[in-house]
């Protein structure tokens, strides 16, 4: 066999049905797909590559998936700390939004996010954000995957004034990238506090019609619910229900407030949940019950939310605080134990942002979105389980190397399609600008 790309490492964990950890691996790329994967001796056998990589000490894993963010608010960090949700958004973030966001902080609030993410080895994020034209501009010129939300609010922003100018800006998105390789499009109405109940109906029907993902917050908060059920007089699964809007097609964020009924309703009409465990503790949002909710067969993936309440775009901290955290939640020590946290951060990502059969783990036919992970550094010695040292051990800043569909975008370290100095003076001025008001 002819690759462009042969890949040696001591381990991969290609995150397959039995989870397996396979030794003295290689890997094939070919035509930015994965070809091959199978023991080196094999490999050195059969396979002739244009360029051939030793990584001696290293874990291939599938490029991470970070289900729910909203990347430009990485020059909101550390704005607004230490608040509830609705005081952190109503009196901080969206005052602050209203004088600041145009396409200019969008795209370097985004190339600072790409920055931080890549290092971390994430190539695939669910974005949900005002502007998403130049988010995903930004990232077809990096070269990362994005799931671009086409958003709505009921609220008049600088960048819509009602609904209908929130779906028609979307629909210009998807009519441009309907057909990118890495770019893909998806509604992401914020919450059903903040939406009305025809702009919802239309995005169902839109989604419908278009086979694209529907992103939204669900059972944020116990306020939240509260709200809506003063307002409407049901919940907002309930309210999401009776608008036909549950289903494999919805990405519900955050869930926290959940009873059994709910639970059942989820896993019976195969919607999707994103569990988001950081952002969650810091705003004293509630538990998600993820065990629960993986009981009943429920496909449960990770965000790490938008850098203002997180306050980093790590999934590798989400990895470690989801699996301690169940455990707390579920009086169980075995509750999402490190395979399953990986498996969340991976392939069930892919699922929920319905990119199963392209990404999520490393599998020949997938696209090769590929990180491979230095545990030789002192967080991850000695090495008896490479899984576990990856999920409850590992730093972000032990990826070293990042492909997205087969282009590298990160090599030693360094990311190959970002300018590092720029972007961060870039978040610099921005920073000086918005503290000084
Ligand atoms: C319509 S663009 C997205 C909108 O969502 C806001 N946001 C960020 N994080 C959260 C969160 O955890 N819950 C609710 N809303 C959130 C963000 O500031 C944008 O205005
Ligand atoms: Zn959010």
């Amino acid at each position: 066999m002819q690759a462009d790309l042969l890949i040696h490492a001591d381990w991969v964990l290609p995150v397959d049905a039995s989870d397996s950890t396979l030794a003295s691996h290689s890997l094939a790329v070919v035509d930015g797909h994965i070809a091959a994967l199978l023991p080196r001796a094999q490999a050195e056998a059969q396979i002739d590559a244009a360029k051939t990589l030793e990584l001696p000490g290293h874990a291939l894993i599938p490029g991470l998936v970070n289900a729910h963010t909203h990347s430009p608010m990485s020059l909101l960090r550390g704005l607004a700390d230490d608040l509830p949700l609705m005081t952190w958004l109503h009196e901080h973030i969206w005052p602050a939004e209203g004088r600041w966001v145009d396409q200019e902080f969008v795209a370097d609030g985004t190339r600072l996010a790409l920055l931080e993410m890549l290092r971390g080895g994430i190539t695939c994020f669910n974005d949900m954000y005002f502007h998403a034209e130049v988010t995903a501009r930004v990232c077809a010129e990096a070269g990362m995957r994005v799931l671009a939300g086409m958003i709505v609010v009921d609220f008049p922003t600088r960048y819509a004034d009602n609904a209908d100018e929130y779906l028609r800006r979307g629909l210009e998105l998807h009519e441009h990238y309907r057909d990118h390789p890495l770019v893909r499009p998806a509604f992401a109405p914020h919450s059903t506090y903040a939406v009305s109940e025809a702009p919802l109906t239309r995005v169902r029907t839109l989604a419908d019609e278009l086979e694209v993902q529907v992103h939204i917050h669900l059972h944020e908060t116990r306020d939240e619910v509260q709200q809506v059920l003063r307002a409407h007089g049901e919940r907002p699964i309930a309210r999401l229900d009776r608008l036909g809007l549950l289903g494999p097609q919805l990405v519900a964020v955050h869930m926290t407030q959940l009873e059994d009924d709910e639970i059942a309703r989820l896993a019976d009409t195969g919607t999707q949940v994103v569990h988001c465990p950081e952002s969650n503790l810091k705003l004293a949002s509630g538990f998600c019950p993820v065990q629960d909710l993986l009981a009943a067969g429920v496909n449960v993936a990770l965000g790490t939310d938008g850098a203002a309440s997180n306050n980093d775009l790590n999934l590798f901290g989400e990895m470690r605080t989801a699996a301690l955290l169940a455990k707390g939640v579920a009086g169980s020590a075995n509750a999402v134990p490190a395979e399953q946290a990986l498996r969340m951060a991976t392939w069930n990502g892919a699922k929920a942002l319905g990119l199963e059969d392209t990404v999520g783990s490393l599998e020949v036919g997938k696209a090769a979105d590929i990180v491979a992970v230095d545990l030789g550094d002192p967080h991850t010695q000695p090495l008896y389980h490479p899984c576990s040292q990856l999920v409850y051990a590992a730093g972000s800043h032990q990826v070293r190397h990042v492909w997205i569909r087969g282009r590298q975008v990160l090599r030693d370290g360094a990311p190959l399609t970002l300018d590092p100095p720029a972007i961060i003076e870039a978040a610099r001025q921005w920073g000086a600008r918005i503290a000084q008001e």
